[in-house]
């Protein structure tokens, strides 16, 4: 489809560069195109969307990179110092769209804006150009429209600021500040080098601030590469100099003292957000909330690929469907769902937060009839901190007004749905007074003003209630009196004239003006009728007139008009000024009713599920009975198969702190993964504050969980499926302290057997012995289970399974001591490898196990492996060494190109014989 603006219609005086004579032969740069260079050059990293009448153009090489990117024509328009300039255009009507599927792109997009109406530039002279400037950057992290975001996730900016170094050897601190635009949330942390991953991870930014010179960092280059959006801006922005400065004149404080003791860190990287903020909105104020500190540690450190491994809140493939989040969330408002997704990405540690959360899921879980209730009046609740920000941004439309009233109002209802609870724990008694905190006569005032059925622009006006503006309703009924007096005056007309047809009508380029078919159009261009009627335009089939008393009527309806869409304009942007000014109220009645809405969706999930309410303290105890995975139970359940329950002890020795860790060991597909990863994901449940999927839970707070589970190539950054393995299992050793929960899933399997069954044996005592965590690691390298009379914190644990008929039945029962073997081939039958291989393979094994017995065994002494490894050597069989033998008495020099084939010819003959039969 090609969209390209008949520019000349709306702006005569802006006709397209092709309309310019000759511009390539006298340079001459057309107006419009010189005011376009301007804007550019001043936003040289933005695609320039730049206004002309309906269509926003893009030019030059924005047009190719829209065009390429949009998939919409590309066309040309006139010349530039003798060349072709590209050029495309996106309508109005469909502009987000366009924008989203940029900034996806992770393109940055400078909206420019006509700033006066044409007529008034041609007031100026026929050559003027209409006024336009950027009113606006795009940015992945700063966006507010409904149609950019997704309802259900937060969209944060976040800035990274790092401090200098003040000794050799000295970490690197890092703080981050991040604020999500849309609904005014702005938090502030500092972190460690070893930590900013994941804290990162967590929040998954939808833009990432940095100082060009971090950006340049040797040692951080390839991980902000692998990170979607990261802007580098320029030092001025980062620097800590004039943080202070910036940030209390962003909030219009005195001192930052007002923030709470905030580090000269974490000053610099939240102003960093503010500038950014105010330099891509231009001047508008987003209703951010004063920077709130998070001390370090206050939630459990996850890292990236434990999230992913998990799959927290998406998929590995990337899909919601499927991840824990999608399996938990029941809840019916959007940010209700935000901030779920944010609880579930940062899981609590301090117990007596936890135990605040609980409660209000407790009291809901046990009263059906206040639970219901509350979700439904919630269900009717709109995202009142969404529209207050696009009010704020002067982005917002009637609807984000009408948000505003039902929020206020909804809330202020829904909090009768908790007067029926027998006890009110805290959580909730501050939720209901957050609920009550705006000015309900602000709800009664927008009530009042706004219409019933309400256009999503205010451009147009006919949003303002009648009766509500005297003034207003006076102009309405002089421009809706002044259509009839039209009505009245066609009548008149055709009366006059005697032409039944005649018609009084409007366009943009006329006006009114009257219209006879051209039989009937001489008779008005005769006297006497031409002294009333003045020809005005002649076309095929009809003739048009104006008379002196339909220039009058115009003038006055238009007047009307136009002074009634003012008014309306100027008592919109007085009530967006009143919720402007009621703005901390509406965010915490915001931020109230999610958190009723998640409490309540909690509370579902465990009545319907059937969870429990977890212990949670300081101690070091991880003691799980009949624990389930939530999403494999439900997903199970939807096939109406049942969940096989198991527990789970990792809680210290009586006599000790020092969790255990538990060696599992089974066969394929036996339900190993399922089993480490349902009790990661219950210590995360409980401390996000949920009931969890088990009979009774007692988790001693982990402060990170750490996870290696399947196995990914990072080919992006250069790494191998077992190089990133190996990465992963590095970062564990090295950072699980004794609250740590450590999760392993086949260590080792990607390289050689014994390298493999090495690295793990040297794994689980480094586990045992020196990071003292609990940990849960699975394997199918049965000769690992001795280790647990050396260990005595090491326990084994098996799945069970049954031979039937050849042929294996999984159980799912996790129970005390170690499987036999992994009886892989069975699973490679049912997986439908062909009998051939299946058979073939058995022969295989049955040889190398009739191996292994003969191999002497002596894992419990270091150094290890020294014997079997010896054992193994293939090369020690004697049909190999004569393979050799008669490969190094041949000189293909004295050969002749058919001795050499010969020569090859035995040689694999030979070793065909040599191979396994
Ligand atoms: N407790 C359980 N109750 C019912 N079904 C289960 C249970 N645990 C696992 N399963 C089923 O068994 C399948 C295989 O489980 P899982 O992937 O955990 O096996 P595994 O032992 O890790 O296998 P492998 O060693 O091949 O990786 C799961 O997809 C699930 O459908």
């Amino acid at each position: 489809m090609a969209l390209t603006n008949p520019i000349g219609l709306e702006e005569p005086d802006e006709t397209p560069p092709a309309a310019q004579p000759a511009p390539e032969t006298t340079g001459h740069v057309t107006p419009v195109m010189a005011q376009f260079i301007e804007i550019k050059a001043a936003n040289p990293d933005c695609l320039l969307f730049y206004r002309m009448g309906d269509f926003y153009e893009l030019f030059f090489e924005d047009a190719e990179i829209a065009a390429r990117a949009l998939g919409i024509v590309l066309t040309k328009r006139g010349k530039h110092h003798g060349q072709d300039i590209p050029m495309c255009g996106v309508p109005i009507h469909r502009s987000d769209e366009y924008l989203h599927r940029l900034i996806a792109l992770g393109h940055r997009v400078a909206v420019c804006e006509q700033l006066e109406d044409p007529a008034e530039a041609k007031k100026r002279g026929s050559k003027s150009v209409v006024k336009r400037d950027v009113v606006r950057l795009v940015t992945p992290g700063t966006l507010t429209e409904d149609s950019l975001l997704d309802a259900r996730r937060n969209n944060y900016l976040l800035a990274v600021a790092r401090a200098r170094l003040s000794s050799v050897g000295e970490e690197a601190r890092f703080a981050l500040a991040w604020i999500d635009i849309s609904t005014g949330e702005f938090r502030i942390t500092e972190t460690t080098r070893a930590a900013l991953a994941a804290e990162i991870a967590r929040l998954e930014p939808g833009e990432i601030l940095v100082s060009d010179a971090l950006y340049g960092d040797a040692d951080l280059v390839p991980y902000w590469r692998s990170l979607p959006a990261v802007t580098p801006l320029t030092r001025d922005v980062f620097d800590s100099a004039t943080a202070e400065r910036r940030l209390t004149t962003f909030f219009a404080v005195a001192a930052s003292d007002a923030f709470g003791a905030l580090t000269r860190l974490e000053l610099t990287a939240a102003a960093a957000c503010v500038t950014y903020v105010e330099r891509t909105q231009l001047g508008q104020r987003p209703p951010l909330s004063p920077p709130m500190r998070e001390s370090a540690g206050a939630s459990m450190a996850i890292d990236q690929a434990t999230r992913g491994n998990l799959e927290l809140t998406r998929t590995l493939g990337g899909e919601r469907r499927g991840s824990l989040l999608d399996a938990i969330d029941r809840t019916v408002t959007s940010a209700g769902s935000r901030l779920l997704a944010q609880r579930l990405s940062a899981p609590l540690t301090a117990s007596a937060e936890i135990d605040r959360r609980l409660d209000a899921v407790a009291a809901l879980v046990g009263d059906l009839a206040v639970r219901a209730d509350l979700r439904s009046r919630l269900q009717t609740a709109p995202d009142l901190a969404r529209a207050l920000s696009r009010l704020a941004l002067g982005r917002g439309g009637p609807r984000d007004l009408s948000a505003i009233r039902d929020g206020i109002q909804a809330a202020a209802d829904l909090t009768r749905a908790l007067d029926a609870l027998k006890e009110t724990p805290a959580e909730i008694a501050d939720a209901i007074k957050s609920c009550h905190r705006p000015s309900r006569a602000l709800a009664n005032e927008l009530a009042r003003a706004l219409g019933d059925e309400l256009p999503l622009i205010k451009r147009d006006g006919g949003f303002v209630r009648e009766g509500y503006d005297a003034a207003l309703d006076e102009l309405r009924a002089l421009r809706d009196e002044s259509r009839r007096v039209i009505a009245a005056l066609q009548a008149r007309y055709a009366d006059e004239t005697g032409i039944k047809a005649l018609k009084i009508r409007h366009n943009n380029v006329l006006g009114y003006f009257v219209e006879v078919t051209a039989q009937n159009g001489d008779k008005l261009m005769a006297p006497p009728l031409n002294a009333t009627f003045i020809h005005r335009q002649t076309l095929a089939g009809q003739v048009r007139f104006t008379t002196t008393e339909l220039g009058e009527l115009e003038a006055k309806i238009a007047s009307a008009a136009d002074r009634a869409l003012g008014l309306e304009l100027d008592i919109f942007e007085r009530l967006c000024a009143a919720v402007i000014a009621e703005g901390d109220a509406i965010k915490d009645c915001a931020e109230a009713l999610a958190r009723l809405d998640v409490a309540g969706a909690l509370a579902q999930l465990a009545a319907e599920r059937d969870y429990a309410r977890p212990d949670i303290d300081d101690s070091h105890a991880f003691t799980i009975e009949g624990g389930r995975h939530p999403v494999v139970e439900q997903a199970l359940a939807r096939d109406g198969t049942p969940f096989v329950a198991n527990d789970c002890d990792l809680s210290p020795p009586e006599e000790g702190e020092a969790g255990r860790i538990w060696l599992i060991t089974g066969p394929n597909m036996a339900g190993k993964s399922t089993f480490l990863r349902q009790n990661a994901l219950i210590a995360i449940l409980a401390q996000m504050g949920s009931f969890v999927p088990a009979r009774h839970a007692h988790i001693g707070v982990v402060d990170r969980l750490f996870s290696r589970v399947g196995a990914a190539d990072d080919l992006a950054r250069g790494r191998s499926t077992f190089m990133v393995e190996m990465v992963e299992t590095a970062a564990i050793l090295n950072q699980a302290g004794p609250r740590a929960l450590v999760i392993l899933d086949e260590i080792g399997r990607g390289t050689a057997t014994f390298d493999g069954l090495s690295i793990a044996w040297a794994t689980v005592e480094h586990l045992h012995d020196i990071n003292k965590c609990r940990g849960l690691f699975a394997t199918h390298y049965h000769e690992l289970t001795a280790l647990s009379a050396r260990l005595p914190r090491l326990h084994n644990a098996t799945v069970k399974v049954k031979e039937w008929k050849g042929d294996v039945v999984f159980l799912h029962e996790v129970t005390a001591g170690a499987a036999d073997r992994s009886y892989g081939i069975q699973v490679a039958k049912l997986a439908g490898l062909p009998a051939p291989v299946i058979e073939r393979a058995k022969l295989v094994l049955a040889k190398l196990e009739q191996e292994d017995r003969a191999a002497p065994k002596g894992f419990e002494d270091l150094p290890l492996f020294a014997t079997p490894y010896k054992a193994a050597q293939p090369a020690a069989d004697g049909a190999h060494d004569g393979l050799l033998k008669t490969l190094a008495a041949l000189n293909p020099d004295d050969m002749s190109p058919r001795e050499a084939m010969e020569a090859l010819y035995a040689l694999k003959a030979k070793l065909a014989g040599a191979d396994v039969n």
